[in-house]
């Protein structure tokens, strides 16, 4: 008799007939039968799977900014730095993730880049959406989604609230007992660097006792910029390691576009005022 492990002796519930199986919750057949190659070189599984995966880290990203968003509004600082948290996570193993694509060289890619036509990570809705959120909203951005009005849609929906930089701005105005020009809230623009938002965040940092939560808040904000650069960073490397200086198939300049992309600064004066201390 062999003595191999049987799990149903172990109490292992074996038949799935009549009940919801681990395939089922997690909608196994739709999620591999997502990976459509259009051409028979090796290396498009690895491309198709890399970024899928990084399209779902995007939609939990989107998920958790979505939740903490309302709560920083509502004073409930403590439950949106969890989240805060968990984003800045998300970011790690979405730079963790280039490790893999790099073992993917230039003739490899060659196989297959001219099947992807015109298409690129730039048309990619939930990237923009995760810009939007944080406040970085260039509206030259949504016209590639004119063709997807559902999409479109999301992303103009999304330049219609306040940004989650808003949101820790409003609470840094009630902390200092300052107000802000209003122009900080426009909506539809990316934030651009004002020095009495330097001034009030050099307060906070110049006694970070005394106002802890704002203090916390404004490093969750440092850490999850920092990790996006990161991946900014990692992608104009390997871009520039599998395709040179070549044009984007998206249509832009490629890695200088990518590079100019290096100097944006989501929460710029939680930067700037670093030196002032
Ligand atoms: C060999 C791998 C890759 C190459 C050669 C590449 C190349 C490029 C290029 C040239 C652009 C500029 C737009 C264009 O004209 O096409 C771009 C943009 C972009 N790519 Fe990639 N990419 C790669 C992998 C990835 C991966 C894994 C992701 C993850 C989702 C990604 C997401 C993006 C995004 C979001 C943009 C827009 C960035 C922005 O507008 O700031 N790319 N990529
Ligand atoms: N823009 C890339 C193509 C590319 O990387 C891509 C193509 C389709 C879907 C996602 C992509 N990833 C990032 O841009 C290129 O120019 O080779």
């Amino acid at each position: 008799m062999s003595d191999a492990y049987d799990p149903e002796k172990d109490g292992a519930k074996m038949s799935y007939k009549n009940d919801m199986s681990y395939g089922d919750y997690l909608d196994m057949d739709n999620l591999v039968a997502a990976q459509r190659p259009l051409s028979s070189a090796h290396d498009e599984m690895l491309f198709i799977i890399q970024h899928q995966t990084s399209e779902l880290w995007m939609r939990l990203i989107l998920h958790e900014i979505s939740a903490a968003r309302p709560l920083i509004a509502a004073g409930k600082h403590n439950q949106a730095f969890k989240m805060l948290a968990r984003v800045a996570r998300i970011f790690e193993q979405l730079n963790n993730a280039w490790d893999v694509l790099r073992t993917m060289t230039p003739s490899d890619y060659s196989h297959f880049r001219d099947d992807l036509g015109a298409s690129s990570g730039f048309q990619s809705h939930q990237y923009r959406l995760i810009e939007f959120m944080l406040g970085n909203r260039n509206t030259n951005m949504l016209q590639v989604h004119e063709h997807r009005p559902d999409l479109h849609a999301r992303l103009a929906a999304e330049l219609e609230k306040p940004s989650l930089y808003h949101v820790a701005l409003n609470a840094l105005e009630v902390e200092t007992g300052t107000t802000f020009a209003p122009e900080v809230y426009r909506m539809n623009t990316p934030h651009e660097s004002s020095d009495e938002i330097i001034a009030a965040w050099t307060k906070i940092y110049r006694a970070p006792e005394e106002h802890w939560v704002l203090y916390e808040l404004a490093e969750k904000l440092v850490d999850l910029e920092d990790y996006f650069r990161r991946w900014r960073f990692n992608h104009v490397t390997t871009v520039e390691r599998v395709i040179g200086f070549r044009r984007g198939t998206g249509g832009t300049s490629g890695v200088k576009y990518l590079r100019r992309m290096l100097e944006v600064e989501l929460f710029p004066e939680l930067w700037h005022m670093r030196g002032g201390l």
